[in-house]
């Protein structure tokens, strides 16, 4: 499993960016089928499993009852199984998808009142999509293909050369402009996808599975990229993925859901040290703990023969990070946030995670 380090780094910030949601989410369903709109408001039906639901009306319950904020700036990623709802749910966010009942706002307005030409407008200017299957067209070359958005929406050429060109640099791509799409590699590719799709400098980047298809090496080169872009310009992502390593790498958030439901919406840290029930903790069974949990997750209340002159650490230093400080000193560190004492950690509390049994944290 890839290391999480890049998680941590991002984690320091994560409770500095509380704002007005640029996404707010509530009671959120999709069922496909005749009688889909029946269903949510019918405790019958809703009793019903997928299979008898099925069985008894035709319909599947794609998207269950889902609640949730996207904030500004924030990597939410929504992740589960293959059938679990993610691509529907994500589509529903565009409007690809229209729901079949509960609301969405996007940046305060309500999204599902939108009409065909405001719809319009926001895919042209506020959101932007990369796929799994890259999506570009096969005979226009990488500048063209970035800046085909632009071209799309009347900006003239020479203003969607340049703001083309920026993006290439950005992603790394300097230097194919001129190439077509066959003559790349997978990863670059994607870059080429990550770029028309910041050319229009959206507010929401909605990604679906966009590295399911590329070597894991470059899968992970991928995911550091989109790491990086996100500190640079600190844009707004919705990720989708069925990997709990990319989930976790990446997401400020992350909401898994199971069966159209969410099973559980929290940061990295969370689901790790707290999973809301045994599909969670099974989920994340694999996980290494130490590259996710925080002090916080491990510290604990200082005994009478404590010595308190130990190093200081912040509550929300990743336990990988800090086990060699802890380890080499001869008193254990003290978690310390605003010069208050929240908790202390000693070599008990760090190899209990770092080497100790398999299983949640005490
Ligand atoms: N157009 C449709 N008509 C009927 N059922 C659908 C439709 N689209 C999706 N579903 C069903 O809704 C459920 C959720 O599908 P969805 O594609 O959203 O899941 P997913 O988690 O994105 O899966 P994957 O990772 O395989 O893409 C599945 O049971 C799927 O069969």
């Amino acid at each position: 499993m890839t290391t999480l380090h890049e998680h941590s780094e991002r984690s320091d910030d994560r409770h500095d960016r509380l704002s007005e949601p640029v996404i707010s989410v509530r009671d959120l369903w999709k069922v496909f089928g005749a009688r889909a709109a029946e269903v949510p408001s019918s405790p019958e039906l809703c009793a019903l499993s997928r299979r008898e639901l099925l069985e008894q009306t035709g319909c599947t319950t794609a998207v269950r009852e889902i609640d949730f904020d996207v904030a500004e700036g924030e990597v939410f990623v929504v992740m589960g199984l293959s059938g679990s709802g993610k691509s529907t749910l994500v589509r529903c966010l565009t409007r690809l998808i229209e729901p079949t009942s509960g609301s969405i706002s996007f940046e305060g307005d309500d999204l599902l009142a939108a009409g065909d030409k405001q719809l319009r407008e926001l895919r042209r200017n506020k959101f932007s999509m990369v796929f799994q299957h890259f999506g570009l067209l096969p005979h226009r070359r990488v500048i063209d293909n970035v800046a085909f958005g632009l071209e799309v929406n009347g900006v003239g050429k020479a203003q969607r050369a340049t703001r083309a060109q920026e993006v290439i640099e950005l992603v790394g791509l300097g230097g194919n402009e001129t190439s077509y799409p066959h003559q790349l590699s997978g990863g670059m590719q994607q870059r080429v996808g990550l770029a028309r799709a910041l050319a229009g400098d959206p507010d929401v980047l909605f990604f679906d599975e966009p590295f399911s298809a590329l070597d894991p090496l470059i899968r992970r080169d991928m995911q550091s990229e989109v790491i990086r872009l996100h500190r640079e310009m600190g844009k707004t992502m919705v990720f989708i993925t069925h990997d709990l390593s990319e989930a976790l790498k990446l997401g400020d958030r992350i909401l898994i859901m199971r069966d159209g439901q969410a099973a559980q919406v929290g940061t990295g840290d969370e689901l790790i040290g707290a999973p809301a029930d045994d599909y969670i903790r099974d989920f994340v069974r694999d996980v290494p703990k130490s590259d996710v949990l925080t002090l916080r997750w491990i510290m604990r209340a200082p005994r009478e023969d404590d010595a308190l002159d130990g190093p200081e650490l912040g509550p929300d230093v990743v336990v990988s990070e800090a086990t060699r400080r802890v380890l080499e000193a001869d008193r254990p560190a003290k978690v310390v946030q605003d010069g208050r004492l929240l908790g202390i950690v000693g070599d008990d509390e760090i190899l209990a995670i770092v080497a100790g049994p398999e299983g949640d944290p005490a």
